[in-house]
């Protein structure tokens, strides 16, 4: 216990964290506020925090051997990560990266049956479960929040919106939506622009939700899905949108995707890939993460997917990157999640409940101080293939004005709670 009191010592300094250990014993760590208390039933934990506190934090919330007396998980691990995000946290997460960073390309050799697996293992999860934290169109990427005092869903619907723009779509194009989930960013689009959209997922029961939508807002004649992995699609689109999806290519395969996108594309062609980033440079996929919620997934810098778009001879054309807006949309999501915790817990048990709210306050832990940010990176075969300046996507925006009514209130019957307003930092 001392050793690891001396390890969170060297961790914590803004904020209180008090530690009551299995023997009872009360160790103070760090000053003032906020202030949050954990307590280690299993004498087991502690060794393994120290080994490999990555793994075993997660693992020692999920098995009840780690509990918050006050406060909740994210309190803690709000703590932790805004004094890990500082100057002296850091060090120590550069050492252990570039240990992890020189097995990764092994780790996320992704041929076609793995990434298959990879995806049934997070995204053919039970329906009800996605139905208690997202948003009714289930948008499970990075919203857009205009202002703090958007809804979930009003920040979706400009993430939607926001993408359309940067697609420069009009009618009668081919769109290929890679990575399409339950299907509601190609609807949207084949309802906004009049286009044709194909969209692709790995996700059986993704897949057969998606038909269903298609088919019961009548756009099944201009939107299709498939079970299919992006390697295997052929033709020709004027317009890609891959959402949240880059993050399983896998670190050796980023060549192999952008070549693939600049075969798929026609000439006048542009793409959008909106996808997690890291702001600290190269670095390797969180242990617990990898092993219980997206074996195979990387978050990547934009110094490792920037030399796969050149080497694929594809132009760079716009680039964004999205700060707060994921830390507030896993906000949302963990809000709801633990508000409808009881229907989760009809289907799973204790031990995944709480896997999966450590999962959603870890990841908006990370978004909030951790380094982790979202990209849009928008791609064309031609350097010609955008505008001059970025005024077209404020116009096309205010063109399609988004009306309130429509997206407010939650279409389904889970409880949501309110917006508590206010970016916390
Ligand atoms: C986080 S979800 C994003 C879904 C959707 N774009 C959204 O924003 O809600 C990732 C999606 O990528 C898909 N995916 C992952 N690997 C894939 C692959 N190799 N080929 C096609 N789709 C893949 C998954 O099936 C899933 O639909």
């Amino acid at each position: 216990m001392l050793l690891l009191r001396k390890m969170l010592g060297q961790i914590i300094h803004d904020g209180r964290l008090t530690v009551i250990a299995p023997n009872g014993g009360i160790h103070h760590i760090g000053n003032g506020t906020p202030s949050i208390t954990i307590r280690i039933v299993d004498p087991a934990v502690i060794p393994r925090l120290l080994l490999n506190p990555d793994l075993a934090l997660g693992e020692a919330y999920m098995d009840g051997a780690l509990l918050v007396d006050d406060g909740d998980i994210y309190g803690f691990l709000d703590i932790c990560f805004s004094n890990i995000g500082s100057s002296s946290g850091q060090g120590v997460r550069r050492a252990r990266a570039s240990l992890s960073r020189l097995v990764r390309r092994f780790v996320q050799h992704n041929p076609i049956p793995v990434a298959r697996a990879n995806v049934a293992h997070h995204y053919d999860l039970s329906d009800t479960l996605y139905e208690q934290f997202l948003d009714a169109d289930r948008q499970y990427s990075c919203a857009y929040y205009n202002s703090s005092d958007d809804t979930l869903e009003r920040a979706q619907e400009q993430k939607k919106r926001h993408l359309a723009a940067k697609l420069l779509l009009s009618s009668g194009q081919r769109i290929l939506d890679i990575g399409s989930g339950w299907g509601g960013l190609s609807l949207y689009l084949a309802q906004i622009a009049a286009v044709d959209v194909t969209g692709l997922t790995l996700s059986t029961e993704q897949h057969a939700y998606s038909e269903r939508r298609a088919a019961e807002t009548g756009l099944g004649d201009r939107v299709r899905f498939l079970l299919k992995d992006y390697r295997q699609e052929e033709g020709r689109y004027d317009r890609i949108v891959s959402v949240g999806m880059f993050e399983h290519v896998g670190v050796g395969h980023y060549r192999e995707y952008f070549k693939k996108v600049r075969s798929l594309l026609t000439n006048d062609g542009v793409a959008m890939i909106h996808t997690i980033g890291r702001a600290d440079g190269p670095g390797a996929a969180n242990a617990w993460i990898n092993k219980y919620i997206f074996p195979g997934g990387y978050v990547p810098a934009l110094s490792e997917i920037l030399p796969a778009i050149e080497q694929a001879g594809l132009y760079v054309t716009d680039i964004e990157i999205l700060r707060l807006h994921y830390a507030e949309t896993l906000k949302a999501w963990r809000q709801r999640f633990i508000a409808n915790r009881g229907r989760v817990a009809e289907i799973y048990d204790q031990r995944f409940c709480l896997m999966w709210e450590f999962y959603l306050a870890s990841c908006e832990a990370a978004f909030r101080h951790g380094g982790l940010i979202n990209f849009q990176i928008q791609v064309s075969k031609r350097v010609n293939a955008a505008p001059l300046t970025r005024d077209y996507i404020q116009n096309w925006e205010r063109l399609h004005k988004i009306d309130a009514a429509d997206v407010d209130v939650p279409a389904h019957s889970v409880s949501h709670p309110a917006k508590s307003g206010g970016f916390a930092q």
